[in-house]
């Protein structure tokens, strides 16, 4: 049964049952670039308490140091080593799990924190914000566009600038079973300006629908992220919390990685109700109106 964090003595009782706190970005950090009332204040309050804080971001668009400016941006301190986002997971398994030879290329159905991350670890890529993509398709292109064997991965996220052209592209190396299909996370909608969009997971729904494939995917809440953050950072998962505004993804991951507790934000994607519902697939142990209102005091 899911409690609501709703008095101030709740607020000190809960901060007090755990040492680490993970914290999801979208819809808990800020909204956009909006920032949400009193996490300033909470992180603060957090950091001040000697509270390990680790940050955990399903967006895929940012490399880890574009984070850091963020979160910086929103006067929350944090550390490279601190910072975790999905193109950051990808990159760790594309290099150490899948292991893609030399001769091989990823092509990115995505932006440029997966390229800035590939390039980090050394992997060769194609596609991404490359412009020359940003246009119609015409007749050369359904001529020439065939399966590649330099293409080892096709690596999908959210891509702002999508076009039918890259998913011919992606589709066509696809067609190569030795060719992997990876996304970085599957968010149905981003939460953004108070509203939301299609997310990374509608993006890449056309390419899932079109090939018949499955990919991998190496976001929250499956596996991968949770090793690529073990492998940056120590921490003990029984006094752990992930605070996260998406149940299906924070919270479940929360569950996947045998975390100490998990607490859902309503400033995000997640509401309430869904709580409530008849056989919730998976149900926050704490759950709070605002991340900002952990930092009032009675
Ligand atoms: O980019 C998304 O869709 C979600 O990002 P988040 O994991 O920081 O909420
Ligand atoms: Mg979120």
């Amino acid at each position: 049964m899911a409690i609501k964090l709703e008095k101030p003595d709740q607020y000190k009782e809960f901060l007090d049952k755990f040492d680490v706190f993970l914290f999801d970005c979208d819809g808990v950090l800020w909204s956009g670039n909006e920032p949400l009332p009193g996490v300033k204040d909470t992180m603060e309050l957090l950091r001040s308490s000697g509270k390990q804080i680790i940050f955990v971001s399903n967006n895929s668009t940012k490399s880890r140091e574009d984070y850091m400016k963020k979160i910086n941006a929103h006067e929350i301190e944090a550390k490279l080593e601190e910072i975790y986002p999905s193109a950051y997971s990808s990159a760790i398994y594309v290099k150490k799990v899948l292991k893609l030879p030399e001769d091989k290329k990823v092509f990115i159905l995505g932006e440029g924190g997966i390229e800035s991350e590939l390039d980090r670890v050394g992997v060769k890529h194609t596609g991404g914000t490359d412009a020359s993509l940003r246009r119609a398709v015409n007749s050369d292109d359904l001529n020439t566009i065939r399966p590649d064997p330099s293409i080892g991965a096709v690596l999908c996220g959210m891509d702002r600038h999508v076009t039918y052209l890259k998913y011919c592209m992606a589709y066509q190396y696809l067609q190569d079973p030795n060719c992997a299909f990876l996304l970085t996370n599957q968010d149905s909608t981003f939460p953004t300006n108070g509203t939301f969009f299609p997310g990374s997971g509608s993006i890449s729904y056309p390419l899932i629908f079109s090939t018949g494939r499955t990919p991998k995917i190496l976001g929250k809440p499956y596996d991968e992220m949770m090793e690529a953050i073990v492998a940056g950072v120590n921490f003990d998962r029984k006094k752990a919390c992930f605070v996260g505004d998406r149940l299906n993804t924070d919270i479940q991951f929360a569950k996947n990685s045998g975390l100490g507790g998990s607490l859902l934000v309503l400033t995000g994607v997640s509401q309430e109700s869904e709580i409530y519902e008849k056989d919730a697939p998976v149900v926050p142990d704490y759950y709070i109106n605002s991340l900002g209102d952990l930092a009032k005091k009675a």
